[in-house]
């Protein structure tokens, strides 16, 4: 039949079709030793990948965009297009072009998002990559985050803050959620994650429930403690809807879903994990904790680090059961090394593992994990006589798995090629056909260097060889200097520019049977090395629990290497209402200071009775912000069970820890403004309870300062009469008027960082002295900053000026900022905020500083109370 005008190539046509069903991602399409992109996938890839862009014609059709590259440099290229945000899914060839008349048959065999990654180009050892879902229910909001490379899947539902914490806790690649939800994700948790959205019928109860039951094969899901949590369900559902729908079926290294429950762990909200720059610094280049205390030996034992930073215990007795196993660790240092030792020999189990169903397991890899199973047996052992709970746990944990071990050893060899037919995977004696066939195939490769010898002889041509290629197999060459010595019968295949390429009858008669066996040998390697893989899926449970329990033994000896390293001491973790820190340091600060610098160290009490509120001035960068992140830092990782660096630490068991950074901290992400300020602040008083622990730096300083000290002057009344709370607060601040609390309240004390001022220069000290100060050297830190002389001599000018002058504060001033607070903040007062107001009303302003104001407004709100 003849083409009509516009008809397009069959190839087009099947891109067409498959394209169809992928509309939003790049196609990448194998035509034979290429990965192809056509249209607007072509323009994407060829900017992406740097490759370029050209024309082909299409039929009769108009011309097409195509750019492409080698199919070897598949997982380079993937990198890059899912790192610059698309996702990507590669067609491939689904049948043999050599056996096929006609178009190949192809399909989309792996489709690559964001957090749906098994490639290990895509992958950092040390971070999980997560898929999250997210579902917001009538009364919750349900979440569940899966690493589908090392087949973790964790589900909680919550309050949206709740919810707003773990996603900063796990820090999701992509997350997805239903489309009719868009503009409420978008309202609840802001623009900060990659996104994707799905049909609402997929966060449907009864539909999470059918495909987890169907994939977990039970009839409810009482067995992972989220049965009745709906919200939780349906994220997880929709999660493993996610997998399937991107081409990844094979998911039975999923093999259970870990509940999170907000009271198994000190509470932390996002604001928290951000301003103390657990897992990521709040400044370009600067050091992190995660960053300071890694020093696990293994994937598994890094990433889960990171979760033990960003959920710490709250349960004493697990505290000390860590305790106790970091202290052993060190006191058993003999065996503390020689676990080093065997773990560092560990792989990445955990991932290893996950490739297994996933099919993407190479032989060397699977050796790797034979090595690693190696390195269990040797653990084992030197757990043994373990005199802890929790080592004598992991030893119960850990399982070598013998028979799937000897297997490997016994069928894959020593040193196997990282593809499977690439031939010499499976050790000889393990098969008797193979053994036979390999025989011919060795026997038949002597006998071509046979011919070689006899041929060079015969002929006289010293430098004639043998070699192979894929168009005409094997051949004789000849180099141009001895072309003239060639038989008569010998065929010419090829002529390069020094040489001329043979075949002979007798040549090809052998390589049929050596390319027959060899032929044969590759189709029955595959065949046994798919064998083991099925073998040895039924050990991914088994192999999943050695790498968890392998992942809690390196945080360990990773806890008691930092202890020996950077003289962390024990903490004593109780039930005490007070933090008592003993010459206590800041762990990221001191490792990042300059050799012959030391930090100075600092001791400090809160105390729910005594010293409730710690009021800390001092000059511009003096210290105060390392004091109060110290003392968060320490308590937090007094209760991962980590020692601590002080000298000493009493830590009353917490529960929230919160910290609030003055507005003005940060300005990255368009979160800057008074009033995101002014909503953590809120959060925070809405939520305290007595074992939680405040950090607030400079808070009030994103406005005016009147207002600003309106402001910090009512939370520090606040937090100190919540009775019976009353939360540990530690308050730094360059508002001096706010020392006056200490006369007003009983539990709030002033404290000051020291400095020395010789000639004209400060000297920071950096020690914390009782009592206030009246100074923030802000012009000299300006000095020393590198501002013109003239600059600094005019503002000494003002700020004499401004010292000497008795500035009136008008009480629309006062009164006005705290209107701005929010409204929670006076939630259960909100009667008094209208009777304090009124008050303010009676009382003549223009009379009163600014302090004298502040002064009769807590008398009026006392008053009041
Ligand atoms: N105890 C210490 N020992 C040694 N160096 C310290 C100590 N405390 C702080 N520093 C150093 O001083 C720098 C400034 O400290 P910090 O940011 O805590 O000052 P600050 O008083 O909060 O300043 P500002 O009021 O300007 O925000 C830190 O980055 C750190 O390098």
């Amino acid at each position: 039949m003849a083409k009509s005008k516009s008809e397009e190539t069959p190839l087009m046509t099947q891109h067409k079709a498959i394209k169809a069903k992928y509309p939003d991602a790049v196609l990448l399409f194998r035509v034979g030793d290429f990965y192809e992109t056509f249209n607007e996938d072509a323009v994407i890839a060829s900017k992406v990948l740097g490759i370029v862009l050209t024309k082909r014609a299409n039929g009769s059709a108009a011309y097409i965009d195509l750019a492409g590259f080698p199919y070897h440099s598949l997982e380079t290229y993937l990198h890059k297009l899912v790192k610059a945000g698309h996702r990507v899914a590669v067609c491939d060839q689904l049948e043999d072009p050599k056996t096929v008349k006609g178009i190949v048959k192809r399909g989309v065999t792996e489709m690559i998002t964001p957090g749906v990654a098994v490639n290990d180009k895509l992958l950092e050892n040390s971070t999980n990559n997560f898929l999250a879902a997210v579902h917001f229910g009538l009364n919750n909001t349900g979440v569940a985050f899966l690493d589908i490379s090392t087949g973790e899947l964790f589900a909680a539902q919550g309050s949206t803050e709740y919810i707003d914490k773990l996603l900063q806790s796990f820090r999701p690649a992509e997350v997805i959620f239903a489309k009719q939800q868009q503009k409420h994700f978008r309202q609840t948790f802001g623009s900060r994650f990659y996104t994707y959205t799905l049909e609402e019928w997929i966060f449907t109860n009864n539909y999470a429930r059918e495909i987890l039951h169907k994939h977990f094969e039970t009839h409810s899901l009482k067995g992972f403690g989220i049965e009745d949590l709906t919200d939780a369900v349906i994220a997880a559902g929709a999660t493993m809807h996610y997998l399937k729908d991107t081409e990844h079926p094979h998911l039975q290294h999923i093999t259970a879903i870990q509940r999170i429950d907000q009271d198994d762990f000190l509470w932390m909200d996002r604001f928290t994990i951000r301003n103390l720059e657990l897992l990521q610094s709040t400044v370009e280049q600067g050091r992190s904790l995660i960053g300071t205390l890694d020093n696990t030996l293994t994937p598994m034992g890094a990433r889960l680090l990171k979760r033990w930073i960003v959920f710490p215990l709250r349960d004493l007795t697990r505290i000390h059961e860590r305790l106790d196993t970091v202290e052993d660790l060190i006191k058993e240092a003999d065996r503390t090394h020689a676990l080093q030792q065997h773990l560092k020999a560990v792989g990445d189990l955990e991932r290893l593992v996950s490739k297994i169903p996933l099919r993407k397991i190479n032989p060397r890899e699977v050796m790797q994990l034979a090595r690693s199973l190696q390195q269990v047996i040797a653990i084992k052992e030197l757990l043994s006589n373990a005199s802890t709970g929790l080592l004598q746990e992991l030893h119960g944990l850990l399982d070598p798995c013998f028979t799937i071990l000897e297997k490997i050893l016994a069928e894959i060899s020593d040193n196997p090629p990282v593809l499977a037919n690439k031939g010499g995977v499976i050790r000889e004696g393990v098969h008797a056909e193979l053994d036979d066939l390999r025989a011919i195939a060795t026997s038949g490769k002597e006998y071509l260097l046979r011919i070689q010898q006899q041929e060079s002889e015969a002929t006289g041509i010293p430098s004639l060889k043998v070699a192979f290629n894929n168009v005409f197999g094997y051949y004789l060459e000849v180099t141009n200097t001895h072309k003239n010595k060639v038989p008569a019968n010998w065929i010419r295949k090829q002529t390069l520019a020094n040489a001329e390429r043979y075949i002979t009858p007798e040549l090809k008669e052998y390589e049929e049977k050596i390319t027959g066996a060899e032929d044969k040998i590759q189709v029955l390697e595959i065949q046994l090395y798919d064998a083991l893989l099925l073998a040895l899926q039924e050990y991914i449970l088994p192999i999943q629990r050695n790498a968890q329990a392998l992942g809690r033994l390196d945080c360990l000896l990773c806890f008691a290497h930092n202890a020996v390293q950077f003289k962390y001491r024990r903490p004593n973790v109780t039930d005490a209402y007070f933090i008592d820190i003993k010459d206590g340091r800041h762990p990221v600060i001191e490792q990042g200071l300059p050799t012959g610098e030391t930090y100075v160290t600092n001791d400090l009490l809160l105390h729910q009775n005594e010293q409730q509120v710690i009021i800390l001035t001092g000059p511009n960068m003096s210290g105060k912000s390392a004091l109060l992140r110290q003392t968060a830092l320490i308590t937090l990782m007094a209760h991962m069970g980590s020692f601590v660096p002080a000298s000493a630490a009493e830590i009353g068991l917490t529960d929230k820890i919160f910290t609030r950074v003055g507005a003005s901290d940060n300005l990255s992400g368009g979160e800057s403004t008074f009033m995101v300020e002014m909503n953590e602040t809120a959060s925070i008083i809405n939520n305290l309870t007595p074992r939680s622990l405040i950090i607030l730096d400079e808070i009030g300083r994103g406005t005016s300062t009147y207002d600003g000290i309106s402001i910090a002057w009512s939370i520090v009344d606040y937090l100190h009469d919540m009775t019976p709370h009353r939360p540990k607060t530690l308050f730094a601040t360059h508002y001096h008027e706010l020392n006056e609390l200490e006369n007003k309240h009983s539990r709030v004390k002033n404290f000051h960082i020291t400095n020395k001022e010789v000639g004209n220069k400060i000297i920071f000290l950096r020690k914390l002295a009782p009592g206030g100060s009246r100074h923030s050297f802000g012009i000299h830190v300006a000095k020393i900053a590198g501002m013109p002389p003239q600059l600094i001599d005019r503002a000494n000018e003002i700020l004499t000026q401004l010292e000497s002058q008795h500035i009136a504060a008008p009480m629309e001033q006062i009164a006005a900022p705290i209107q701005k607070v929010q409204l929670s903040i006076f939630d259960a007062h909100s009667d008094t905020f209208k009777d304090i107001r009124e008050k303010l009303e009676s009382v003549d302003i223009n009379r009163l500083t600014p302090v004298e104001a502040l002064l009769k407004l807590s008398e009026i709100k006392d008053l009041l109370q």
